[in-house]
């Protein structure tokens, strides 16, 4: 059963169209991934699946609900989200950054619970950043920030979780620890995830690792592609999508059996130009 359902999706800002008649699922432990070019939709794909921006046409359910009967605090419950760039406004210790991810659990005037802490403790721990606790949010750098959202989002507990491009700020370590917790969510506690990356090789990543990972390949408004990465990401559809010419490296690994990984070699005009 699928627990978000996209169909015939179209979306413009005023009367420019940013893509028109997506449709895509999610089911239960796996992972989808939106790949595409700068601009062609991918952050708006997302707002639109957690009730932050209205479609022009099409439906979007959650359980076979639509959302556009649901409470923002419903939605909440079922997804969480880690946001691409979130700007720092307010000097809040990282702890309250994180126990905000229980909003959509309390009501407007009662703080969070004794339970609620224990939670956002545990979340914290889960991404690697207890000893943060008690820093103060704006004084924390891009990538530890990043850490944050994702702390936030895991105390709310939510079984779906939406994440635009989540490692953009990262360092090479934290970039694979975001990774390597998202596989340990969807293993251990069955999470289902939607995630927005520039990077190809994080959907190898996980299908690597045995997630059930469908890639979803956003260009000239519309879905242009869609399946699993093994057959998504081949040396052509990069070349046709991205005008990049890459090598898709496949190796045995001693635990894991075929793993496979694609490195960008040049851009096509590059080739072009020095021809
Ligand atoms: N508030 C807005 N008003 C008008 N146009 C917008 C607005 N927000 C985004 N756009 C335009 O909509 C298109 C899609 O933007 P979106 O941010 O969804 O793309 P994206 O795929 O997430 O991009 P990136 O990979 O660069 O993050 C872009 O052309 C962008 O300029």
């Amino acid at each position: 059963m699928s627990l978000i359902q996209v169909k015939g999706l179209n979306f413009s800002y005023g009367n420019r169209t940013v893509f028109k008649d997506v449709n895509l699922s999610l089911g239960k432990g796996q992972i989808l991934c939106l790949l595409g070019p700068n601009g062609c939709g991918k952050t708006t794909l997302l707002d639109c699946i957690l009730g932050l921006l209205k479609p022009n046409h099409g439906a979007i359910t959650i359980n076979n609900r639509n959302i556009s009967s649901m409470e923002p605090h419903e939605i909440a419950q079922k997804i969480a989200y880690v946001p691409q760039a979130h700007n720092k406004t307010f000097p809040y210790r990282v702890i309250d950054i994180v126990l905000m991810g229980r909003a959509a659990y309390t009501s407007a005037f009662s703080s969070p619970n004794d339970e609620d802490m224990k939670i956002a403790e545990e979340a914290l721990r889960v991404a690697g950043i207890h000893e943060y606790k008690e820093r103060i949010y704006t004084e924390l750098s891009g990538g530890e920030g990043q850490l944050v959202m994702m702390a936030r989002a895991l105390a709310q507990q939510a079984t779906i979780m939406i994440l635009d491009e989540p490692t953009a700020h990262l360092d090479f370590k934290h970039e694979l620890m975001i990774l390597e917790t998202i596989v340990q969510l969807v293993k251990e506690r069955g999470l289902s995830l939607i995630m927005a990356t520039h990077f190809p090789n994080h959907a190898f990543y996980f299908e690597n690792n045995d997630i059930n990972t469908s890639i979803v390949m956003m260009s000239n408004n519309r879905i242009t592609l869609a399946g699993p990465p093994s057959e998504v990401l081949s040396e052509n559809n990069m070349r046709d999508i991205f005008n990049v010419q890459s090598k898709v490296l496949s190796y045995l690994t001693g635990t894991k059996g075929r793993s496979n990984y694609i490195i960008p070699l040049n851009t096509c005009e590059k080739v072009e130009r020095m021809i």
